[in-house]
């Protein structure tokens, strides 16, 4: 079990941001958080694993409370990593490969194994040539890569990704999808957050939405796409596959390629 219960978190004593949230990953593959600027997505990341304490409520992991102590924290974040937005709050080391094992190596893992490790990782989001690069020299997308390479090291069961593809080319954009429907496909559960509603629509099969510090939607992902009038409160947009379907009666699918494949069909 992996639930968020009447949660509440605030700033350095202020006003609270987040109002009595109450979310179940369990039984979801991929969950979706969606909400504009400031709804509070980011922080909600940050208590998820343990970094914000609430000021009530409780982050429920295999049915116990999270437990803030050092021990136990370091603990869990083997089993639930983080990428944070802004990769420059992961990337530590100078050089690529030397941030990616340092997890590893932390944990006191043979070298041999972590370059092992460290390989089908540099492999799978293709950033091979980046290796022995220092980070500093490294562009946006690429410390982004960097950052979810040193995450996806620890082969986490849980993954929370906030904002993926922010800073993305098109093409990166899409080998994320690819990145992340790979990982779904080798059984990592995905909590994701992101603006690209195309993105989301794809990738979740379940979705939350924030807007102001509270849920004001929940369900699954084409129940939560298709009422326009909430996404339009929360300062959102629908996927353009849903407008189509919505405003044109195009058969609802799921990502470009099957909706080229309906409409060839329907030639
Ligand atoms: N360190 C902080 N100190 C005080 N207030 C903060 C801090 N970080 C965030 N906030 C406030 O908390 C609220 C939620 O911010 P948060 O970053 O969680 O939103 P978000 O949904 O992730 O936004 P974005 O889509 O822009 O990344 C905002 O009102 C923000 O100003």
């Amino acid at each position: 079990m992996f639930k968020v219960t009447d949660l509440c978190i605030s700033y350095e004593n202020q006003a609270d941001v987040l109002h009595h949230l109450s979310l179940d990953f369990s039984n979801h593959k991929a969950v979706g958080i969606l909400g504009a600027n400031g709804s509070g997505k980011s922080t909600l990341f940050a208590a998820i694993v343990g970094l914000l304490r609430p000021t009530q409520g409780e982050i429920i992991y295999e049915d116990r409370p999270l437990d803030y102590k050092k021990s136990a924290l370091y603990q869990y974040r083997q089993e639930v990593g983080i990428v944070f937005q802004e990769p420059d709050h992961q990337i530590f080391y100078s050089i690529v490969e030397d941030d990616v094992a340092f997890a590893l190596k932390n944990l006191g893992i043979a070298p041999a194994q972590i370059q092992i490790r460290m390989d089908e990782v540099f492999s799978l989001l293709k950033i091979e040539h980046l290796k022995k690069k220092p980070v500093q020299y490294l562009s946006y997308g690429q410390k982004k890569k960097v950052a979810i390479a040193s995450v996806l090291m620890l082969k986490t069961k849980w993954l929370l990704l906030d904002e993926p593809t922010s800073g993305l080319d098109p093409a990166g954009k899409q080998q994320m999808i690819e990145i992340i429907s790979q990982l779904l496909q080798q059984g990592t559960k995905i909590i994701l957050s992101s603006h690209d509603m195309d993105l989301m629509y794809e990738i979740c099969d379940y979705l939350y939405v924030i807007d102001k510090g509270t849920i004001i939607k929940e369900g699954k992902s084409d129940q939560v796409f298709l009422d326009e009038e909430v996404l339009k409160t929360a300062g959102l947009e629908q996927p353009w596959l849903v407008k189509v379907h919505q405003q044109l009666g195009f058969p609802l699918v799921k990502n470009q390629q099957e909706f080229m494949r309906t409409k060839m069909k329907a030639r």
